[in-house]
Protein backbone atom coordinates (compact mmCIF):
# COMPACT_ATOMS: atom_id res chain seq x y z
CA UNK A 1 0.00 0.00 0.00
CA UNK A 2 1.68 3.35 -0.70
CA UNK A 3 -0.75 6.41 0.29
CA UNK A 4 0.51 10.18 -1.27
CA UNK A 5 3.08 11.85 1.11
CA UNK A 6 2.01 15.10 1.94
CA UNK A 7 5.06 17.28 2.35
CA UNK A 8 5.54 21.14 2.92
CA UNK A 9 8.74 23.44 2.97
CA UNK A 10 8.08 26.25 4.92
CA UNK A 11 10.18 29.57 3.58
CA UNK A 12 10.81 32.09 6.50
CA UNK A 13 11.40 35.54 4.74
CA UNK A 14 12.50 38.69 6.61
CA UNK A 15 16.12 40.48 6.98
CA UNK A 16 15.00 41.41 10.64
CA UNK A 17 15.38 37.30 10.98
CA UNK A 18 18.72 37.19 9.36
CA UNK A 19 19.84 40.08 11.59
CA UNK A 20 18.75 38.51 15.27
CA UNK A 21 16.55 41.21 15.94
CA UNK A 22 13.39 39.02 15.69
CA UNK A 23 13.43 35.18 16.84
CA UNK A 24 11.14 33.08 14.21
CA UNK A 25 9.02 31.37 16.24
CA UNK A 26 6.16 30.95 13.20
CA UNK A 27 8.14 28.06 11.75
CA UNK A 28 8.01 25.89 14.75
CA UNK A 29 4.24 26.98 14.80
CA UNK A 30 3.91 25.75 11.54
CA UNK A 31 5.89 22.31 11.77
CA UNK A 32 3.86 22.14 14.99
CA UNK A 33 0.44 22.46 13.47
CA UNK A 34 1.01 20.50 9.88
CA UNK A 35 3.01 17.58 11.63
CA UNK A 36 -0.83 17.41 13.63
CA UNK A 37 -2.11 17.92 9.77
CA UNK A 38 -0.30 14.41 8.60
CA UNK A 39 1.92 16.42 6.55
CA UNK A 40 5.53 16.08 7.12
CA UNK A 41 7.97 19.41 6.69
CA UNK A 42 11.03 18.45 5.11
CA UNK A 43 12.78 21.70 5.19
CA UNK A 44 12.88 24.93 6.30
CA UNK A 45 14.51 27.93 5.03
CA UNK A 46 15.26 31.60 6.64
CA UNK A 47 15.93 33.78 3.44
CA UNK A 48 16.14 38.07 3.80
CA UNK A 49 13.45 40.64 1.78
CA UNK A 50 15.70 39.85 -1.64
CA UNK A 51 13.50 39.47 -4.70
CA UNK A 52 15.74 37.52 -6.71
CA UNK A 53 16.60 34.67 -3.60
CA UNK A 54 12.50 34.69 -3.10
CA UNK A 55 12.30 33.53 -6.37
CA UNK A 56 14.80 30.87 -6.38
CA UNK A 57 13.77 29.43 -3.01
CA UNK A 58 9.78 29.37 -4.24
CA UNK A 59 10.32 27.70 -7.13
CA UNK A 60 12.81 25.46 -5.94
CA UNK A 61 10.48 24.41 -2.98
CA UNK A 62 7.33 24.75 -5.16
CA UNK A 63 8.46 22.03 -7.55
CA UNK A 64 9.97 19.64 -4.59
CA UNK A 65 6.94 19.81 -2.08
CA UNK A 66 3.19 19.53 -1.75
CA UNK A 67 2.82 22.53 -0.01
CA UNK A 68 5.24 25.63 0.58
CA UNK A 69 4.34 27.85 2.83
CA UNK A 70 5.80 30.98 3.58
CA UNK A 71 5.96 33.80 6.19
CA UNK A 72 6.82 37.63 6.45
CA UNK A 73 7.82 40.09 3.34
CA UNK A 74 4.05 41.50 2.44
CA UNK A 75 3.65 44.57 4.72
CA UNK A 76 3.13 48.13 2.69
CA UNK A 77 6.55 49.48 3.07
CA UNK A 78 9.44 49.32 0.09
CA UNK A 79 11.37 46.32 1.79
CA UNK A 80 8.84 43.78 1.06
CA UNK A 81 9.06 41.91 -1.84
CA UNK A 82 7.60 38.50 -1.29
CA UNK A 83 4.60 38.98 -3.77
CA UNK A 84 7.27 39.96 -6.51
CA UNK A 85 9.13 37.20 -5.45
CA UNK A 86 6.74 34.34 -5.62
CA UNK A 87 5.92 36.28 -8.89
CA UNK A 88 9.28 35.45 -10.40
CA UNK A 89 9.03 32.79 -9.38
CA UNK A 90 6.60 31.20 -11.96
CA UNK A 91 7.64 34.07 -14.92
CA UNK A 92 4.25 35.75 -13.64
CA UNK A 93 3.61 39.71 -12.92
CA UNK A 94 2.20 41.15 -10.33
CA UNK A 95 -1.08 43.78 -10.48
CA UNK A 96 -4.04 45.40 -8.38
CA UNK A 97 -6.50 42.54 -7.88
CA UNK A 98 -9.92 43.72 -7.34
CA UNK A 99 -11.10 41.78 -4.14
CA UNK A 100 -8.33 43.28 -1.99
CA UNK A 101 -8.18 46.78 -3.39
CA UNK A 102 -11.70 46.89 -2.12
CA UNK A 103 -10.75 45.78 0.90
CA UNK A 104 -8.21 47.86 1.58
CA UNK A 105 -10.96 51.04 0.69
CA UNK A 106 -13.15 49.39 2.94
CA UNK A 107 -10.70 49.03 5.99
CA UNK A 108 -8.16 51.28 5.65
CA UNK A 109 -9.89 54.02 3.33
CA UNK A 110 -6.79 53.70 1.19
CA UNK A 111 -6.71 54.83 -2.22
CA UNK A 112 -5.18 53.39 -5.12
CA UNK A 113 -1.87 55.95 -4.42
CA UNK A 114 -1.70 54.72 -0.21
CA UNK A 115 0.91 52.50 0.85
CA UNK A 116 -1.64 50.40 2.11
CA UNK A 117 -2.73 49.10 -1.59
CA UNK A 118 0.59 47.09 -1.87
CA UNK A 119 -0.95 44.43 -0.28
CA UNK A 120 -3.38 44.14 -3.34
CA UNK A 121 0.06 43.94 -5.73
CA UNK A 122 -0.63 40.41 -5.85
CA UNK A 123 0.62 38.22 -8.86
CA UNK A 124 -1.87 37.50 -11.58
CA UNK A 125 -2.51 33.68 -11.16
CA UNK A 126 -2.87 34.20 -7.51
CA UNK A 127 -6.16 32.54 -6.21
CA UNK A 128 -7.51 34.05 -2.67
CA UNK A 129 -8.67 31.50 0.18
CA UNK A 130 -10.85 33.33 3.20
CA UNK A 131 -10.74 30.46 5.33
CA UNK A 132 -13.71 30.03 8.10
CA UNK A 133 -12.90 31.26 11.68
CA UNK A 134 -13.20 28.34 13.77
CA UNK A 135 -15.00 29.78 16.51
CA UNK A 136 -17.72 31.85 15.07
CA UNK A 137 -17.78 29.98 12.13
CA UNK A 138 -17.73 33.05 10.00
CA UNK A 139 -15.67 33.59 6.61
CA UNK A 140 -12.61 35.99 7.51
CA UNK A 141 -12.10 39.24 6.63
CA UNK A 142 -9.43 39.17 4.78
CA UNK A 143 -8.25 36.70 2.55
CA UNK A 144 -4.60 34.48 2.15
CA UNK A 145 -3.15 35.02 -1.48
CA UNK A 146 -1.78 31.56 -3.13
CA UNK A 147 -0.17 30.55 -6.44
CA UNK A 148 -0.05 27.31 -7.24
CA UNK A 149 1.13 25.47 -3.93
CA UNK A 150 3.00 28.37 -2.25
CA UNK A 151 0.75 29.79 0.79
CA UNK A 152 1.90 33.69 1.24
CA UNK A 153 1.48 34.23 5.11
CA UNK A 154 2.13 37.77 7.28
CA UNK A 155 5.12 37.64 9.16
CA UNK A 156 3.13 39.25 12.29
CA UNK A 157 2.79 35.72 14.51
CA UNK A 158 -0.65 36.43 15.80
CA UNK A 159 -1.21 36.80 12.12
CA UNK A 160 0.12 34.42 10.90
CA UNK A 161 -1.61 31.72 13.61
CA UNK A 162 -4.85 33.19 13.19
CA UNK A 163 -5.35 32.49 9.68
CA UNK A 164 -3.19 29.11 9.27
CA UNK A 165 -5.87 27.45 12.09
CA UNK A 166 -8.19 29.46 9.98
CA UNK A 167 -7.17 27.62 6.47
CA UNK A 168 -5.53 24.53 8.06
CA UNK A 169 -8.20 22.56 6.13
CA UNK A 170 -6.30 23.04 2.99
CA UNK A 171 -3.07 21.41 4.21
CA UNK A 172 -4.78 18.33 5.73
CA UNK A 173 -3.41 14.83 4.06
CA UNK A 174 -6.40 13.09 3.83
CA UNK A 175 -5.38 9.70 4.08
CA UNK A 176 -3.40 10.85 7.24
CA UNK A 177 -4.58 9.14 10.56
CA UNK A 178 -1.25 9.89 12.77
CA UNK A 179 -0.96 8.31 16.10
CA UNK A 180 1.08 10.06 18.96
CA UNK A 181 1.71 8.72 22.27
CA UNK A 182 4.07 10.00 24.69
CA UNK A 183 5.73 8.38 27.83
CA UNK A 184 7.52 9.97 30.45
CA UNK A 185 10.21 9.05 32.04
CA UNK A 186 12.53 9.81 35.38
CA UNK A 187 15.64 7.29 34.84
CA UNK A 188 18.08 8.89 32.39
CA UNK A 189 18.50 8.12 28.60
CA UNK A 190 21.73 6.38 28.85
CA UNK A 191 20.17 4.32 31.52
CA UNK A 192 17.49 3.23 29.28
CA UNK A 193 18.56 2.94 25.75
CA UNK A 194 18.99 -0.81 25.61
CA UNK A 195 15.17 -0.93 26.40
CA UNK A 196 14.68 1.81 23.56
CA UNK A 197 16.89 -0.08 21.16
CA UNK A 198 14.99 -3.19 22.14
CA UNK A 199 11.29 -1.88 21.72
CA UNK A 200 12.48 0.12 18.05
CA UNK A 201 13.87 -2.93 17.02
CA UNK A 202 10.95 -4.35 17.08
CA UNK A 203 8.49 -1.94 15.68
CA UNK A 204 10.29 0.53 13.64
CA UNK A 205 8.58 -0.87 10.50
CA UNK A 206 5.13 0.94 11.89
CA UNK A 207 6.61 3.23 14.61
CA UNK A 208 8.75 5.67 14.79
CA UNK A 209 9.88 6.23 18.39
CA UNK A 210 11.85 9.22 19.65
CA UNK A 211 13.36 9.97 22.29
CA UNK A 212 13.82 13.65 23.90
CA UNK A 213 15.78 14.33 26.97
CA UNK A 214 14.73 17.35 29.39
CA UNK A 215 17.05 18.64 31.28
CA UNK A 216 14.79 21.59 32.76
CA UNK A 217 11.41 19.69 33.77
CA UNK A 218 10.90 18.94 37.37
CA UNK A 219 8.85 15.90 36.79
CA UNK A 220 10.73 13.53 34.07
CA UNK A 221 14.03 13.38 32.53
CA UNK A 222 13.08 11.83 29.34
CA UNK A 223 9.89 12.25 27.14
CA UNK A 224 9.81 9.45 25.33
CA UNK A 225 7.56 9.80 21.44
CA UNK A 226 5.77 7.26 19.79
CA UNK A 227 4.70 7.82 16.10
CA UNK A 228 2.55 5.73 13.78
CA UNK A 229 -0.18 5.64 11.50
CA UNK A 230 -1.44 1.99 12.50
CA UNK A 231 -3.35 2.10 15.72
CA UNK A 232 -2.87 -0.82 16.41
CA UNK A 233 1.14 -1.06 16.40
CA UNK A 234 1.58 1.86 18.38
CA UNK A 235 -0.37 0.81 21.44
CA UNK A 236 2.05 -2.63 21.48
CA UNK A 237 5.33 -0.34 20.96
CA UNK A 238 4.01 1.35 23.81
CA UNK A 239 2.75 -1.25 26.24
CA UNK A 240 6.27 -3.07 25.43
CA UNK A 241 8.18 -0.25 26.43
CA UNK A 242 6.05 0.13 29.52
CA UNK A 243 6.97 -3.35 30.43
CA UNK A 244 10.36 -3.33 29.59
CA UNK A 245 10.75 0.07 31.83
CA UNK A 246 11.03 -0.24 35.81
CA UNK A 247 7.87 0.34 37.45
CA UNK A 248 8.96 3.21 39.11
CA UNK A 249 10.80 4.90 36.79
CA UNK A 250 7.38 5.96 34.56
CA UNK A 251 5.60 9.14 35.54
CA UNK A 252 2.16 9.90 35.17
CA UNK A 253 2.57 13.21 33.68
CA UNK A 254 -0.15 15.57 32.45
CA UNK A 255 1.63 17.99 29.75
CA UNK A 256 -1.10 20.43 29.75
CA UNK A 257 -1.91 21.37 33.43
CA UNK A 258 -2.43 25.00 32.62
CA UNK A 259 -4.85 24.57 29.85
CA UNK A 260 -7.27 22.07 31.96
CA UNK A 261 -6.38 24.29 35.09
CA UNK A 262 -9.93 25.23 36.52
CA UNK A 263 -11.39 21.80 35.86
CA UNK A 264 -8.71 19.87 37.59
CA UNK A 265 -9.28 22.23 40.59
CA UNK A 266 -13.07 22.69 41.07
CA UNK A 267 -12.76 18.94 40.43
CA UNK A 268 -9.88 18.20 43.46
CA UNK A 269 -12.38 21.13 45.60
CA UNK A 270 -15.59 19.31 44.74
CA UNK A 271 -14.50 15.67 45.27
CA UNK A 272 -13.15 16.14 48.95
CA UNK A 273 -14.23 14.99 52.25
CA UNK A 274 -14.85 16.61 55.40
CA UNK A 275 -11.68 14.90 57.17
CA UNK A 276 -9.40 15.92 54.42
CA UNK A 277 -7.65 18.75 55.99
CA UNK A 278 -5.13 19.38 52.60
CA UNK A 279 -8.69 19.39 50.71
CA UNK A 280 -9.90 21.81 52.47
CA UNK A 281 -7.40 24.12 52.74
CA UNK A 282 -7.48 23.89 48.49
CA UNK A 283 -11.69 24.61 48.96
CA UNK A 284 -10.83 27.28 51.36
CA UNK A 285 -8.24 29.48 49.01
CA UNK A 286 -10.67 28.33 45.93
CA UNK A 287 -13.73 30.32 48.21
CA UNK A 288 -11.41 33.35 48.91
CA UNK A 289 -10.02 34.13 45.61
CA UNK A 290 -14.19 33.63 44.73
CA UNK A 291 -14.90 36.15 47.27
CA UNK A 292 -11.54 38.59 46.19
CA UNK A 293 -12.97 38.44 42.44
CA UNK A 294 -16.81 39.11 43.99
CA UNK A 295 -15.27 42.50 46.51
CA UNK A 296 -12.67 43.57 43.28
CA UNK A 297 -12.31 43.78 39.65
CA UNK A 298 -9.43 42.04 37.79
CA UNK A 299 -8.71 45.77 36.72
CA UNK A 300 -8.27 45.89 40.40
CA UNK A 301 -6.42 43.24 41.73
CA UNK A 302 -2.64 41.74 41.30
CA UNK A 303 -1.21 38.49 42.62
CA UNK A 304 2.13 39.62 44.37
CA UNK A 305 4.54 36.93 42.41
CA UNK A 306 8.22 36.18 43.05
CA UNK A 307 8.96 32.58 41.86
CA UNK A 308 8.78 31.20 45.05
CA UNK A 309 6.43 27.75 45.81
CA UNK A 310 3.98 29.23 47.38
CA UNK A 311 2.69 32.03 44.98
CA UNK A 312 3.48 29.46 42.20
CA UNK A 313 0.88 27.49 43.62
CA UNK A 314 -1.77 30.46 44.43
CA UNK A 315 -0.82 31.69 40.78
CA UNK A 316 -2.64 28.30 39.63
CA UNK A 317 -5.07 28.23 41.93
CA UNK A 318 -6.25 32.24 40.73
CA UNK A 319 -6.15 31.30 37.17
CA UNK A 320 -8.14 28.64 37.73
CA UNK A 321 -10.64 30.37 39.86
CA UNK A 322 -11.02 33.64 37.12
CA UNK A 323 -11.31 31.25 34.41
CA UNK A 324 -13.97 29.37 36.32
CA UNK A 325 -15.43 33.10 36.54
CA UNK A 326 -15.05 34.65 33.44
CA UNK A 327 -14.33 31.74 30.88
CA UNK A 328 -14.06 33.74 27.85
CA UNK A 329 -11.55 36.43 29.34
CA UNK A 330 -8.35 37.01 26.92
CA UNK A 331 -6.48 39.79 29.04
CA UNK A 332 -3.78 39.53 31.01
CA UNK A 333 -3.92 38.93 34.85
CA UNK A 334 -1.67 41.55 36.29
CA UNK A 335 1.36 40.19 38.44
CA UNK A 336 3.74 42.22 41.27
CA UNK A 337 6.94 41.43 40.84
CA UNK A 338 9.17 43.10 43.47
CA UNK A 339 12.56 41.85 42.67
CA UNK A 340 15.41 41.04 45.41
CA UNK A 341 18.30 42.54 45.33
CA UNK A 342 20.31 39.89 43.80
CA UNK A 343 18.06 37.48 42.37
CA UNK A 344 18.92 34.00 41.60
CA UNK A 345 19.03 33.51 37.62
CA UNK A 346 16.37 30.57 37.96
CA UNK A 347 14.10 32.51 39.79
CA UNK A 348 14.14 35.46 37.29
CA UNK A 349 13.82 32.70 34.42
CA UNK A 350 10.94 31.30 35.82
CA UNK A 351 8.94 34.58 36.72
CA UNK A 352 9.63 34.97 33.07
CA UNK A 353 8.05 31.85 31.96
CA UNK A 354 5.54 31.60 34.45
CA UNK A 355 4.01 35.29 32.87
CA UNK A 356 4.31 33.58 29.26
CA UNK A 357 2.38 30.64 30.55
CA UNK A 358 -0.66 32.48 32.34
CA UNK A 359 -0.08 35.47 30.60
CA UNK A 360 0.58 37.85 33.28
CA UNK A 361 0.95 41.18 32.87
CA UNK A 362 4.27 41.85 34.92
CA UNK A 363 4.39 44.99 36.94
CA UNK A 364 8.20 44.93 37.95
CA UNK A 365 9.55 46.80 40.41
CA UNK A 366 13.38 46.74 42.22
CA UNK A 367 13.95 47.81 45.77
CA UNK A 368 12.61 47.51 49.22
CA UNK A 369 9.39 46.08 49.27
CA UNK A 370 7.51 48.99 51.36
CA UNK A 371 9.13 51.59 48.89
CA UNK A 372 8.08 49.31 45.93
CA UNK A 373 4.37 49.19 46.81
CA UNK A 374 4.47 53.34 47.22
CA UNK A 375 5.09 52.91 43.73
CA UNK A 376 2.66 50.52 42.48
CA UNK A 377 0.28 52.69 44.36
CA UNK A 378 1.48 55.49 42.30
CA UNK A 379 1.99 54.14 39.00
CA UNK A 380 -1.05 52.04 39.21
CA UNK A 381 -3.65 53.58 40.83
CA UNK A 382 -6.62 51.31 39.95
CA UNK A 383 -5.22 48.69 41.78
CA UNK A 384 -6.86 48.21 45.40
CA UNK A 385 -5.76 44.23 46.16
CA UNK A 386 -2.75 42.31 46.31
CA UNK A 387 -3.15 38.27 46.40
CA UNK A 388 -0.26 37.30 48.34
CA UNK A 389 1.36 33.68 48.87
CA UNK A 390 1.57 33.86 52.76
CA UNK A 391 1.36 31.32 55.50
CA UNK A 392 0.84 31.67 58.95
CA UNK A 393 4.02 29.92 59.65
CA UNK A 394 5.37 32.55 57.58
CA UNK A 395 7.52 35.45 59.84
CA UNK A 396 5.51 37.97 61.22
CA UNK A 397 2.14 36.41 59.53
CA UNK A 398 0.69 34.36 62.39
CA UNK A 399 -1.83 37.36 63.33
CA UNK A 400 -2.92 37.96 59.47
CA UNK A 401 -6.90 36.52 58.11
CA UNK A 402 -8.08 36.09 54.78
CA UNK A 403 -8.29 39.78 53.99
CA UNK A 404 -5.94 41.91 56.19
CA UNK A 405 -5.74 45.64 54.94
CA UNK A 406 -1.07 46.37 54.88
CA UNK A 407 -0.45 47.97 58.26
CA UNK A 408 -1.31 51.38 58.96
CA UNK A 409 2.48 52.70 58.29
CA UNK A 410 2.64 50.75 55.05
CA UNK A 411 0.94 52.00 51.40
CA UNK A 412 -2.40 50.76 51.76
CA UNK A 413 -3.72 47.95 49.77
CA UNK A 414 -5.66 44.83 50.73
CA UNK A 415 -3.66 41.94 50.91
CA UNK A 416 -5.67 38.83 49.95
CA UNK A 417 -4.18 35.74 51.71
CA UNK A 418 -5.61 32.57 50.07
CA UNK A 419 -3.22 29.72 51.32
CA UNK A 420 -2.57 31.08 55.08
CA UNK A 421 -3.67 27.71 56.36
CA UNK A 422 -1.62 25.74 53.95
CA UNK A 423 1.38 23.49 55.23
CA UNK A 424 4.38 23.00 53.35
CA UNK A 425 3.59 19.87 52.64
CA UNK A 426 0.27 21.00 51.31
CA UNK A 427 1.92 23.48 48.91
CA UNK A 428 4.20 20.92 47.59
CA UNK A 429 1.24 18.04 47.62
CA UNK A 430 -0.85 20.50 44.90
CA UNK A 431 2.67 21.85 42.70
CA UNK A 432 3.67 18.04 42.80
CA UNK A 433 -0.21 16.57 42.10
CA UNK A 434 -1.00 18.45 39.20
CA UNK A 435 2.05 18.49 37.60
CA UNK A 436 3.19 21.78 37.88
CA UNK A 437 6.07 24.00 36.60
CA UNK A 438 7.66 25.64 39.63
CA UNK A 439 11.36 26.96 40.17
CA UNK A 440 14.20 24.77 39.50
CA UNK A 441 16.07 25.78 42.60
CA UNK A 442 13.82 23.51 44.60
CA UNK A 443 15.13 20.49 42.76
CA UNK A 444 18.48 21.23 44.35
CA UNK A 445 17.36 21.54 47.66
CA UNK A 446 16.29 25.20 48.47
CA UNK A 447 13.00 24.85 50.68
CA UNK A 448 12.46 28.75 51.07
CA UNK A 449 13.95 31.51 48.68
CA UNK A 450 15.42 34.74 49.07
CA UNK A 451 18.09 36.73 47.42
CA UNK A 452 21.45 34.73 46.72
CA UNK A 453 23.19 36.29 49.10
CA UNK A 454 21.06 35.34 52.07
CA UNK A 455 19.78 32.25 50.80
CA UNK A 456 21.37 28.01 50.51
CA UNK A 457 20.14 24.89 49.73
CA UNK A 458 18.41 23.28 53.08
CA UNK A 459 21.41 21.57 55.39
CA UNK A 460 18.96 18.40 55.97
CA UNK A 461 18.17 17.92 52.44
CA UNK A 462 22.26 17.24 52.20
CA UNK A 463 23.93 13.42 51.04
CA UNK A 464 26.45 12.15 49.38
CA UNK A 465 25.73 10.47 46.08
CA UNK A 466 27.71 6.94 45.31
CA UNK A 467 30.47 9.03 43.89
CA UNK A 468 31.13 10.67 46.40
CA UNK A 469 29.46 13.69 45.41
CA UNK A 470 28.13 16.45 48.21
CA UNK A 471 24.16 16.94 46.63
CA UNK A 472 20.60 17.90 47.96
CA UNK A 473 17.63 15.96 47.63
CA UNK A 474 14.56 18.20 45.72
CA UNK A 475 12.60 20.28 48.60
CA UNK A 476 9.35 18.64 48.10
CA UNK A 477 11.21 15.39 50.24
CA UNK A 478 12.13 17.77 53.50
CA UNK A 479 10.19 15.79 55.96
CA UNK A 480 10.33 18.45 58.94
CA UNK A 481 8.37 21.52 57.64
CA UNK A 482 9.66 23.45 61.00
CA UNK A 483 12.59 23.33 59.41
CA UNK A 484 11.72 24.97 55.48
CA UNK A 485 13.45 28.13 56.19
CA UNK A 486 17.03 26.30 57.70
CA UNK A 487 18.40 27.35 54.01
CA UNK A 488 18.28 31.13 54.79
CA UNK A 489 20.01 33.62 56.60
C1 LIG B 1 1.98 43.21 48.76
C2 LIG B 1 2.76 43.14 50.04
C3 LIG B 1 2.26 43.78 51.17
C4 LIG B 1 2.96 43.74 52.37
N1 LIG B 1 2.44 44.38 53.45
C5 LIG B 1 3.11 44.35 54.62
C6 LIG B 1 2.59 44.99 55.79
O1 LIG B 1 1.54 45.59 55.77
N2 LIG B 1 3.32 44.93 56.92
C7 LIG B 1 4.50 44.26 56.99
O2 LIG B 1 5.11 44.24 58.04
N3 LIG B 1 5.01 43.62 55.90
C8 LIG B 1 4.34 43.66 54.73
N4 LIG B 1 4.87 43.01 53.63
C9 LIG B 1 6.13 42.28 53.78
C10 LIG B 1 5.84 40.79 54.08
O3 LIG B 1 5.23 40.65 55.34
C11 LIG B 1 7.10 39.97 54.08
O4 LIG B 1 8.05 40.53 54.91
C12 LIG B 1 7.70 39.84 52.70
O5 LIG B 1 6.70 39.46 51.81
C13 LIG B 1 8.79 38.81 52.64
O6 LIG B 1 8.27 37.63 53.20
P1 LIG B 1 8.85 36.17 53.17
O7 LIG B 1 10.14 36.10 52.49
O8 LIG B 1 8.79 35.64 54.52
O9 LIG B 1 7.69 35.41 52.45
P2 LIG B 1 7.44 35.00 50.99
O10 LIG B 1 6.92 33.62 51.08
O11 LIG B 1 8.59 35.27 50.12
O12 LIG B 1 6.28 35.99 50.61
C14 LIG B 1 4.93 35.79 50.89
C15 LIG B 1 4.13 36.21 49.67
O13 LIG B 1 4.29 37.61 49.44
C16 LIG B 1 4.38 37.90 48.05
N5 LIG B 1 5.71 38.43 47.79
C17 LIG B 1 6.80 38.31 48.60
N6 LIG B 1 7.87 38.89 48.04
C18 LIG B 1 7.46 39.39 46.88
C19 LIG B 1 8.12 40.09 45.86
N7 LIG B 1 9.41 40.37 45.94
N8 LIG B 1 7.41 40.48 44.78
C20 LIG B 1 6.11 40.18 44.71
N9 LIG B 1 5.44 39.50 45.63
C21 LIG B 1 6.09 39.11 46.72
C22 LIG B 1 4.16 36.57 47.37
O14 LIG B 1 2.79 36.41 47.09
C23 LIG B 1 4.60 35.56 48.39
O15 LIG B 1 4.03 34.30 48.21
C24 LIG B 1 4.19 43.05 52.42
C25 LIG B 1 4.68 42.41 51.29
C26 LIG B 1 4.00 42.45 50.11
C27 LIG B 1 4.56 41.75 48.86
CO1 LIG C 1 7.53 45.37 32.93
K1 LIG D 1 8.42 31.59 49.07
MG1 LIG E 1 6.52 31.81 51.74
Amino acid sequence: MSLREYSAGIIVIGDEILKGQTTDTNSHFLCKHLFTLGVKVKKISVIGDDLEVIAKEVSEFSSKYTHVITSGGIGPTHDDKTFEGVAKAFDDDICPHPEIVELCKQFWGANLSSPKMKLAMIPKSARLEYGVNKKTGEKNKFPLVVVNNVYIFPGVPSLMERSFIALEDLFKNPDAHFYTEEIYVQQDEVSIAPILNEVDEEFKVDVTLGSYPDFHNNYYKVKLMLESSNPEQITKAATALKNKLPNESIVNYDSQPIVNAADRVYKLVESCSSDDVYGNNVQKAVSVLEECLQKYSLDEICIGFNGGKDCTALLHLYHAVVKRKYPGHQGKLKALYIKSKLPFPEVEKFTQISRDKYHLEMLHFEGRIKDSLGQLKANHPSIKAVIMGTRLTDPYSSHLEAFSMTDADWPQFMRVNPVLHWSYGHVWKFLRDLCLPYCSLYDRGYTSLGSMNNTHPNPLLQYVDEHGVLKYRPAYTLSDPTKERDGRN
